[in-house]
């Protein structure tokens, strides 16, 4: 397989989560170029589940690899860049895919002792496929004993992995709300309840919760990344929305901040004379590497003179961290280079990583897990 080719071609088609029908037939089609004699397949709305039978199994194995896209509009400049407009692997899944396909064409083409699992999940980015793809009978069916999975990361050096035991990625919850107040005319403020103003205010005042409230000797982060509201520049607006996201390292300081964003929402309620409503998303449970797990897969870096580093906790979220509360496993990050940060326009991930991912990823299931 031609690694850089397929991530290009995925580059091209990207596709926001439980929409990623083109990458799901993608997908199909360069499966079905691989050996099919110990392979079979189930489709999971815009997911895949593709098994290959061991030769004498004992356990299965999973390889998780997330599909979805987000909705940026993409800068890089590249020839391959993507052709639905507003919408780009911004993220690396068009790696990860890559690295999954080139490990199951091995793995097809020579299975291992035992069964392994390769998990195709839509909707990493949102609204998280990670739960409901478990709660599938396919998933049941053919649930892993051990799973792994990687994430892309331009922090480290292309094909660098790096990873740690305990926490690596953080906690998440997603956060909406909506600001209702009176509009009216841009010239009579006074007979409005204008909820720019309102919604402005309660995103500046909720600064003060990270930098206050939270001890500083623990970590947290609480982004608005999104705000809109109004019709017309001399239109006072009637409706406003905020939307973000919240990480920590621990549920107690989730609970903590959720309770000071709602007294805050209460207080622009009074101070404002709007309503609001809050509705918290999809929420991702930390991704947390158990020592007895990912030791093993750091001597075998070492091992295989792979370059490794154990590296720090981030404040990146994964709806892995479902899989890896119930199953055991562990999650590394894979360096790309000296790139944009993950989700900016020009992220452009370093190719030669692909070909180091599937070494690492393959060579540690043919080693045996
Ligand atoms: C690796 C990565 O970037 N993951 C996403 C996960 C999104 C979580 C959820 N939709 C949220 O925004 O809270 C991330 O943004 O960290």
């Amino acid at each position: 397989m031609d690694y850089i080719a397929v991530r290009r071609a995925l580059h091209k088609i990207p596709e926001v989560g439980f929409e990623e029908v083109e990458t799901q037939a993608f997908l199909l089609e360069q499966i079905k170029k691989m050996p099919q004699e110990h392979l079979q397949i189930k489709k999971w709305r815009t997911g895949l589940f593709v098994k290959v039978s061991g030769t004498a199994p004992s356990k299965t194995v999973g390889f998780r690899t997330d599909i979805d896209a987000l909705p940026v509009q993409e800068k890089t400049g590249y020839s391959f860049a993507s052709k639905h407009d507003g919408k780009m692997h911004a993220c690396g899944h068009d790696f990860h895919m890559t690295v999954a396909l080139g490990v199951l064409e091995k793995v097809a083409s020579h299975p291992i002792k035992d069964n392994v699992v390769f998990i195709f999940q839509p909707a990493e980015e949102g609204p998280g496929g990670a739960i409901p793809m478990m709660e599938s009978s396919e998933f049941k069916e053919w649930k892993p004993d051990f799973v792994y999975a990687l994430h892309v990361s331009p922090e480290f050096p292309a094909g660098t992995v790096a990873t740690k035991e305990g926490i690596l990625f953080a906690n998440t919850s997603e956060l909406f709300i909506d600001f209702t107040g009176k509009g009216g005319h841009a010239a009579y403020p006074h007979l409005t309840y204008d909820t720019i103003v309102a919604a402005c205010s309660f995103v500046t005042g909720i600064q003060s919760i990270v930098a206050r409230r939270v001890s500083p000797l623990n970590s947290a982060v609480l982004t608005i990344g999104k705000m809109s509201g109004g019709t017309k520049q001399n239109i006072i607006a009637e409706h406003a929305r905020v939307e973000g996201t919240i990480r920590t390292l621990d549920q107690k300081t989730m609970a903590l901040i959720k309770e000071d964003i709602e007294r805050h929402v209460q207080a622009t309620e009074i101070a404002y004379h709007c309503t609001a409503t809050i509705d918290y998303g999809a929420n991702y449970y930390q991704v947390y590497n158990k020592r007895e797990y990912v030791d093993p897969f750091i001597d075998f870096c070492k091992a295989q003179a792979y370059p490794y580093v154990i590296c720090g906790d981030a404040m990146t979220g994964e709806d892995f961290g479902y899989f890896l509360k119930d199953i055991p496993g562990f999650m590394f990050w894979l360096g790309v280079g000296n790139t944009s940060g993950l989700h900016s326009a020009d992220f452009k991930p370093d190719e030669s990583a692909l070909a180091q991912g599937v070494r690492v990823v393959s060579g540690y299931l043919m080693k045996g897990l």
